[in-house]
C-alpha cells in the first residue's frame, strides 16, 4: 500500500503555498487523508535546519554547505514524515523538493544540477515524486508579490539579486525538459482562482490513476 507523493515547485512568490493549502482543504472536504508539507522544514530537526540556512543574518554560507543543509534536512523529512504518510495511504503535498536543490543549488548556484543530483540520490534513496507541479512566473512579478505580503518574512535566498532568480526559472525550464513525465507546469501568473482550478485538476487526475 502507497499513497501519492506530490511536490509543488517555482520562483519565490509563485504562488505555491497558497495553492497547495488550498488544494489540501479541497481533498480533505472530499474526505481524503492528506499531509500538507514543507521543504526545508515539516519537522523539528528540518525546521531547525531550515533557521541555519534562511535566516543566518549577515553570515556568508558556502554554497556546497548550503546545498548539503538542503540535502540534509530532506532526509530527515522524508524518514520522518514523508515515508510514513505514504505507507499509511496519505496523499503527501510538499511545498518544494529535490528540484529546488537542482534549480536553486545546481543551476543558479552553479554547482552543477549532475553533482546536486548525486549527492541528494545519498538522501532520498530513490524516493522521487509521482508528480510535480512547477508554477512558472517571472521573478519580477514573483517578487513584487512577496514584497507586498507583509505576513512573509525576508529570507537570504529571497535577497539574492534579481539575475539569480532569473537564473532559478531557468534551472526549472531545464528540469521540464530532462523530466518531461513527472514535471508539469502551470502558468502561475494567472488569477489564484485559475491557478487553484488547474491543480486541482492536475491532482484529482493522479489520484485516479493510482485508484
Ligand atoms: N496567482 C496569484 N496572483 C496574485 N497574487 C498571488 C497569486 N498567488 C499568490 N499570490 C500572492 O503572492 C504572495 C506570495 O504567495 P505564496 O506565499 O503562496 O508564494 P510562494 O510561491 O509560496 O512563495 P515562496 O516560495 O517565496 O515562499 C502572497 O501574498 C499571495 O497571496
Ligand atoms: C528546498 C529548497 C529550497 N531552497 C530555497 C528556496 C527558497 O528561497 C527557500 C525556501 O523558502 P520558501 O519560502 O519556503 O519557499 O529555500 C533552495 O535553495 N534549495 C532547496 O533545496
Amino acid at each position: 500500500m502507497r499513497g501519492i507523493f506530490i511536490t509543488i515547485e517555482g520562483p519565490e512568490g509563485a504562488g505555491k503555498t497558497t495553492i497547495i493549502q488550498k488544494v489540501a482543504q479541497e481533498l480533505e472536504v472530499k474526505g481524503m487523508d492528506v499531509i500538507l508539507t514543507r521543504e526545508p522544514g515539516g519537522i523539528p530537526i528540518s525546521e531547525q535546519i531550515r533557521g541555519i540556512i534562511l535566516d543566518s543574518g549577515n553570515l556568508a554560507m558556502d554554497a556546497r554547505t548550503e546545498a548539503l543543509l538542503y540535502a540534509a534536512a530532506r532526509r530527515q523529512h522524508l524518514v520522518e514524515k514523508v515515508i510514513p504518510g505514504l505507507q499509511s495511504g496519505a496523499v503527501v503535498l510538499c511545498d518544494r523538493f529535490i528540484d529546488s536543490s537542482l534549480a536553486y543549488q545546481g543551476y543558479a548556484r552553479g554547482l552543477g544540477m549532475d553533482e546536486i543530483l548525486s549527492i541528494n540520490q545519498f538522501a532520498i534513496q530513490e524516493l522521487m515524486p509521482d508528480q510535480t507541479i512547477y508554477f512558472d512566473i517571472d521573478p519580477e512579478i514573483g517578487l513584487k508579490r512577496i514584497e507586498t505580503n507583509k505576513g512573509r518574512e525576508i529570507n537570504r535566498l529571497d535577497l539574492e539579486q534579481l539575475n539569480f532568480h532569473q537564473m532559478v526559472r531557468q534551472g526549472y525550464k531545464q528540469l521540464l525538459q530532462r523530466f518531461p513525465d513527472r514535471i508539469r507546469e502551470i502558468d502561475a501568473s494567472q488569477p489564484i482562482e485559475q491557478v487553484f482550478l488547474q491543480t486541482m485538476k492536475m491532482v484529482e487526475k493522479l489520484i485516479e490513476e493510482n485508484e
